[in-house]
């Protein structure tokens, strides 16, 4: 009989490390081992929380980076769960973030295997795998879009293991998100999971005592959620609606 596979009892973050291999990025050029924050020299980036929240502006590489995480702890860079090659990659980019795992080393502790790296774009094709060949009672395709995440989430997420977010609140209502948040909570306060996620999300990087790190040009910095620029821009909002639209607008036709 199939022993069944045990956890562990230590509290997450389990990836507690990643940094480059010594030498390994000289002999690299272009994207993406050009990321700007990767120059940085002895470039090191520590978790040091259960829930591990990305921000950042389009383009600083929040994508590349979870995939280089996700790729490095054995996931493919289409998303998925450890082994699963649901996606068709003979029409996709050549290139992925995934490519820095070749230079990037991890510190466990302990090495955790099971999880799932979630990409909003291939999430139809890895449901559509789940539906067919996993579980008779996946079903997540019957369910609208946004209701078929989170019922992803729920159901993965109780296990124990290593999740991979990019950017979960594509399809997901303000309402869809704070049921994500309170997966993300449980997992928070439980430490029996870690959880690695890209978002643009005020609501999600609000998330109590996860450590909010920001992808610039010049670095990857902890940040308070308050302080990012897209939490300030949406309290703008808030506070004015027609006064910020309008001030928006005036800002757009002098550019
Ligand atoms: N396959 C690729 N080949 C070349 N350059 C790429 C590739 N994918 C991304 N880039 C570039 O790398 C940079 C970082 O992209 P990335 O998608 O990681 O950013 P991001 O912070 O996730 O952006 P967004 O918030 O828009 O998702 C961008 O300048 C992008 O144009």
């Amino acid at each position: 009989m199939a022993s069944r596979k045990k956890g562990t009892s230590l509290p997450s973050p389990f990836l507690q490390c990643i940094s480059v291999m010594d030498g390994m990025l000289e002999e690299r050029s272009g994207y993406p081992f050009d990321m700007p924050w990767l120059q940085a020299p002895d470039f090191e980036l520590r978790f040091t929380t259960p829930v591990t929240v990305v921000v950042g502006e389009n383009g600083t590489g929040k994508s590349t980076l979870i995939e280089a995480i996700a790729a490095l702890s054995g996931y493919d860079e289409a998303g998925g769960g450890k082994g699963y090659r649901t996606v068709d990659h003979s029409n996709a980019i050549d290139v992925s973030g995934a490519g820095l795992a070749d230079v990037l080393r991890a510190a466990w502790l302990p090495k955790i295997t099971s999880g799932w790296f979630f990409k909003a774009e291939t999430f139809f094709s890895v449901a559509r795998y789940l539906d067919e060949v996993e579980s008779p009672m996946a079903d997540y395709l019957s369910w609208s879009h946004g209701e078929g995440f989170v019922r992803f989430f729920e159901e993965r997420m109780r296990r124990q293991g290593i999740y991979f977010m990019d950017e979960p609140e594509s399809a997901l209502s303000p309402k869809r998100q704070l049921e994500l948040l309170r997966i993300l909570d449980r997992i928070q306060k439980a430490a029996t999971s870690q959880v690695i996620m890209a978002t643009h999300s005020p609501i999600l990087m609000a998330l109590p005592g996860a450590r909010v790190l920001e992808t610039t040009r010049q670095g990857i910095f902890e940040i308070d959620y308050r302080d990012t620029e897209h939490f300030r821009l949406y309290q703008s909002f808030t506070v004015d609606p027609e006064d910020f639209i309008l001030e928006a607008l005036r800002t757009d036709e002098g550019s």
